[in-house]
C-alpha cells in the first residue's frame, strides 16, 4: 500500500526557501544598516571634531591674547616664544577647522569670519608687538585701543559659537538618525529572526513529524513484510501437507492389505506431524471392542490395547475430540492415561468411518503448537482418517467379495480354492511364530446311502446343515471349507494335536446328535470320521499334512467311521 504524504508535504520547500529569503534579508539589512550606522558614527565623530576643533581655535586665540598680554605687561621673554607659537597655533587651528567644515558651506562661512574676526584680532595684538619690541612695553600698553580688541573678540566668540550651535544641532540630528537607523535595524533583524525563527521550527516540527511517520511506515512495512513471510512459509507448509496427503490418497488406493495401509498411514501421520504418537484400533466383529491393530512413535501418552465405545469421547459422539494438556482434563478419554495429556501435548482422537459405519478409531499425541485445534495440519489429519476409515471399508469389503467368491454355496464354507491360498498362508504365519497348527479332513459316513434313501435333495441340506455346525464349532481365525462331495477341511492355526482333538471330538459329537429337518421330515442322525495331522510334528508342508489327513481319515473309516484319529496317534 503506498503510504499517504503528509498534507504539508507541498508547503515544505516554500516555507524553506522562504526562510532562506527572510535570513538573506535579515543579512543584508544587517550589513546595510551597520555600515549605516558606522557612517552616521563617522559623522557623529566627524561633528564632535569640528566642535573639538572650534574649542582648539579659540583656545589659541585666547592663549595668543594671554601671552601678548602678559608679555606687555611683565616684558618677560617667556611670554614673547609662548605668545609667537600661539599665533602659529591659531593658524594651524583655523586651518585644520576650514579642512573639518569645507563640505558645509555655512559652516565654511562662520568659520571664515571667525577667521577673519581672528586675523584683526591677531594683526592688533602683532601691532601693540612690534610697539613693545621696538619702543618698549610702557609705549605698547599706552597703545592699547581695549575696544577694538573686545569687539574683535566677540565677532570672534560670535561666529564660534554660531559654528558650535550648528554643530550640535549636527550633533543631534546625525545621534537621531543613527538611533533610529539602529532601531529599524534592530527590528528588522528581530522580526526576521523571529519571522525565520518560526518557519525553521514549524519546518522542523513537520520534518520531524515527517520522520516519526516514515519510521512508523517503515516499521509497518518490516512488520507486514515479516507476516508476509511468515504466510507464504505457511502457505508453503500448507501445500506440501496437502501434497503428502494427495500423495497418501494414491498410494492408499493400491495398498492390498490392512498392513499395508496402516504403514502407509503411520509414514504420512509422521511426515505430517513430526514427533507425534498414536494408535490405530479397529472394530472387533462382535462391535463392541475396539482393538489396536498398530501403534507408532515414542508413545507421548499411552493408549488401552483394546477399548470400548464408551472409553473414548470421539467414538461416543462420532465425531473428532481433541483435548489439549492444561485444558479441562475431565474431558480426556479413558482409554488414555490418568491425567494425561501433559501440558504442552494434545491428543486427538478421530472415528474411522465408512457410509456413517463406525469401523475402528485414530488416535494421535503430538505436541501442541503442532496441532492447534482447528488449524489447517489438525483438518488434514481429519481427512487422512477420512480416506484411511474408507480405504479401510473398501479393503473389508473386497475381502468379503473375495471371501464369498471363495465360498462354497451348499455349506457356506470356504471352498478349496480358498483353502490352498490360506493354508499357505497360516502355515507361514505359525511357522513364523513358531506355534503348532492342526489340520482337520472330515467326510460324512455312508453319505451314499444316506442321498440313495432320502434322495439328493436331502443330501444337499445335510451337507448345508454339517456346514454350519462345522463353522460353530471353530473360531473365527480358523479355516473351514469344503473340500469335495461330502468331504471337509479346517485348518486350525496355532492349535496343537490335543486341541485339535477336542475339537474334532465336539464337531463330530455336535453331527452325531444332530438330526435334519428336510420336507416336514426328520432324517437322519448321521455320523462323521475326522483325520487330523499337525504341523510340526506330522509335516512342514500343506500338500504333506492334507495327504497325512485324509490318510488318517481312511484309516478312521476302516477302524470302523464315526471317530476322530489324530496322524501322530496310533488310536
Ligand atoms: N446330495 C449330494 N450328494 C453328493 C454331493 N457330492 C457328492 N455326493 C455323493 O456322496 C456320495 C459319496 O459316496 P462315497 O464316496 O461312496 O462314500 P460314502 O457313501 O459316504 O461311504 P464312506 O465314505 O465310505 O462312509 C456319492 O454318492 C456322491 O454322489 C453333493 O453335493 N450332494
Amino acid at each position: 500500500m503506498p503510504a499517504s504524504r503528509s498534507r504539508w508535504s507541498p508547503y515544505r520547500v516554500p516555507a524553506f526557501a522562504a526562510a532562506l529569503l527572510l535570513l538573506l534579508g535579515v543579512g543584508i539589512a544587517s550589513v546595510w544598516g551597520a555600515s549605516t550606522l558606522r557612517s552616521s558614527n563617522a559623522w557623529i565623530g566627524h561633528t564632535y571634531e569640528v566642535i573639538n576643533r572650534i574649542e582648539v581655535a579659540e583656545r589659541a586665540l585666547r592663549s595668543t591674547e594671554a601671552n601678548a598680554r602678559a608679555y606687555r605687561l611683565t616684558g618677560h621673554p617667556e611670554f614673547r616664544s609662548q605668545y609667537l607659537i600661539a599665533i602659529h597655533q591659531v593658524e594651524v587651528a583655523h586651518e585644520a577647522l576650514g579642512a573639518a567644515i569645507r563640505d558645509n558651506p555655512p559652516q565654511d562661512a562662520r568659520a571664515k569670519r571667525m577667521h577673519a574676526s581672528a586675523q584683526v584680532h591677531l594683526a592688533e595684538l602683532r601691532r601693540l608687538f612690534d610697539l613693545q619690541e621696538l619702543q618698549g612695553a610702557e609705549a605698547a600698553r599706552q597703545a592699547t585701543d581695549s575696544g577694538l580688541t573686545l569687539q574683535q573678540w566677540n565677532e570672534f566668540e560670535a561666529a564660534a559659537s554660531e559654528m558650535r550651535r550648528e554643530e550640535l544641532s549636527l550633533l543631534a540630528e546625525r545621534k537621531a538618525r543613527s538611533d533610529r537607523y539602529a532601531t529599524l535595524l534592530i527590528s528588522i533583524v528581530v522580526l526576521g529572526m523571529l519571522l525565520s525563527g518560526a518557519l525553521m521550527v514549524t519546518l522542523m516540527a513537520s520534518v520531524t513529524r515527517e520522520n516519526k511517520r516514515t519510521r512508523r511506515l517503515e516499521l509497518e512495512a518490516r512488520g507486514a513484510a515479516h507476516e508476509m513471510a511468515l504466510s507464504m512459509a505457511q502457505v508453503d507448509q500448507l501445500s506440501k501437507q496437502r501434497h503428502e496427503l494427495a500423495r497418501y490418497s494414491g498410494l492408499l488406493q493400491s495398498c492390498q492389505t490392512l498392513e499395508e495401509i496402516v504403514q502407509l498411514s503411520i509414514a504420512t501421520i509422521r511426515r505430517l506431524l513430526p514427533g507425534a504418537s498414536g494408535r490405530f484400533y479397529l472394530i472387533r466383529a462382535s462391535q463392541n471392542f475396539h482393538d489396536s491393530v498398530a501403534s507408532f512413535g515414542e508413545g507421548l501418552i499411552s493408549s488401552t490395547d483394546s477399548l470400548l465405545p464408551a472409553d473414548c469421547w470421539a467414538l461416543r459422539r462420532g465425531q473428532a475430540h481433541v483435548v489439549s494438556g492444561g485444558e479441562d482434563l475431565q474431558l480426556t478419554c479413558a482409554h488414555l492415561d490418568a491425567g494425561t495429556p501433559p501440558h504442552g501435548v494434545t491428543a486427538l482422537c478421530l472415528p474411522l468411518t465408512a457410509q456413517g459405519t463406525s469401523i475402528g478409531l485414530l488416535h494421535v499425541s503430538a505436541a501442541t503448537h503442532a496441532m492447534d485445534h482447528g488449524s489447517a495440519l489438525d483438518e488434514l489429519i481429519g481427512q487422512l482418517a477420512e480416506q484411511l476409515g474408507l480405504a479401510i471399508a473398501n479393503l473389508q469389503l473386497r475381502e468379503t467379495l473375495r471371501t464369498q467368491s471363495l465360498r462354497d454355496p451348499l455349506t457356506g464354507l470356504f471352498n478349496r480354492r480358498y483353502l490352498e491360498e490360506s493354508f499357505v498362508r497360516e502355515l507361514q504365519r505359525c511357522d513364523r511364530r513358531g506355534l503348532p497348527l492342526s489340520v482337520l479332513m472330515l467326510d460324512v459316513d455312508h453319505f451314499k446311502r444316506f442321498n440313495d434313501t432320502y434322495g439328493h435333495a436331502a443330501g444337499d441340506a445335510l451337507l448345508g446343515q454339517i456346514g454350519r455346525q462345522i463353522q460353530a464349532g471353530v473360531r473365527a481365525e480358523d479355516i473351514a471349507c469344503r473340500y469335495g462331495g461330502e468331504e471337509f477341511t479346517v485348518v486350525l492355526p496355532e492349535l496343537d494335536a490335543p486341541g485339535a482333538l477336542v475339537r474334532a471330538e465336539q464337531i463330530r459329537r455336535a453331527v452325531e446328535l444332530a438330526t435334519v429337518q428336510h420336507l416336514g421330515q426328520q432324517l437322519g442322525p448321521v455320523t462323521m470320521s475326522i483325520g487330523i495331522a499337525t504341523f510340526p510334528v506330522d509335516g512342514l508342508t500343506p500338500e504333506l499334512l492334507l495327504q497325512l489327513a485324509d490318510a488318517t481319515l481312511y484309516r478312521a473309516k476302516a477302524e470302523g467311521r464315526n471317530r476322530v484319529l489324530h496322524a501322530s496317534y496310533e488310536d
